[in-house]
């Protein structure tokens, strides 16, 4: 499994995007509102034809869960994986994962809330047992405790497959579970590389203050305590806290 992606561009959308996945890699798909993450998943898909470069996909079997929903409306969940499911061993262990998740089989598609609907369908394009997993937004407007028994059961399921995945997401803490991290802005790759140089390039603690129209960000909280005496702020005026993925994140496009 692999992908080769060289000089994408599509439209005014994405500019020249080159990278390269191997088995096994876990990438997040990170930037902000309208960065073009969506975009660039539906041409790695197909579902989109390149202006310019090209993508190839090496012995990929992809399976991807988008946004919008594919599954019948007015069948049951059983009758949707009967219909997609043709391995009965398969069918089986999506019939059980559905029971562990909560969802009755014998529920009508339509009838699930929005939540439901995102693990049946990412439960669907896992039963195809895939080695390229594109998961968009998988977790959005789900309930914290469910998002991580999907995060839970995904990570097992990689881990017996050895599958590659690319996901995007919105809920920064999900790139705890990344390997590799792919920053896009207006289109163009910000960052890529290992979340491990993602994070040390970063810095480590942030500054707070009514005297500060933004927060500043430090290597070290010395570095922190240092500005703050320089610039005389009283205590009870400032704070000095450890950065997040979305101070990380927001740093970023801050910077340049
Ligand atoms: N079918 C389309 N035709 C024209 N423009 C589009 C189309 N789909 C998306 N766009 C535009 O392309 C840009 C990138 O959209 P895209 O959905 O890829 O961003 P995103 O990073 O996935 O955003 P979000 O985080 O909000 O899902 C946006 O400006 C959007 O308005």
């Amino acid at each position: 499994m692999g992908i080769i992606l060289n000089g994408l561009s599509y439209k005014n959308i994405l500019d020249d995007i080159s990278f390269s996945l191997s088995e096994g890699d876990i990438v997040a798909l990170i930037g902000a509102n309208g960065a073009g993450k969506t975009t660039l998943l539906k041409n790695i898909m197909g579902l989109a034809v390149p202006s310019s470069g090209t993508v190839n996909l090496e012995n990929s079997r992809i399976a991807a869960v988008f946004q919008e929903n594919i599954l019948d409306e007015e069948l049951s969940v059983q009758q949707n994986f009967k219909f997609r499911i043709k391995d009965k061993s398969k069918y089986i262990f999506s019939m059980k994962k559905l029971e562990e998740f909560g969802i009755s089989p014998k529920a009508l598609y339509s009838e699930l809330s929005g939540g439901q609907k995102r693990i049946v369908n990412y439960l669907r394009a896992i039963s195809v047992n895939p080695n390229l997993l594109i998961l968009d937004e998988l977790t959005a407007g789900i309930d914290v405790d469910i998002r991580q028994d999907i995060w839970r059961d995904l990570n097992d399921y990689l881990e017996k497959n050895k599958s590659g995945v690319i996901f995007t997401t919105h809920q920064l803490d999900e790139m705890d579970n990344a390997n590799k991290v792919l920053f896009l802005e207006d289109g163009k790759v910000k960052y890529f590389g290992s979340m491990f140089n993602f994070i040390k390039r970063m810095p480590k603690v942030k500054l707070l203050s009514k005297n500060l129209k933004d927060a500043q960000y430090f290597d070290s909280s010395e570095k922190a305590v240092e500005f703050v005496q320089k610039s005389g702020f009283q205590k009870d005026n400032f704070e000095i806290m450890k950065t997040t993925y979305t101070d990380l994140f927001q740093n970023m496009e801050a910077r340049d």
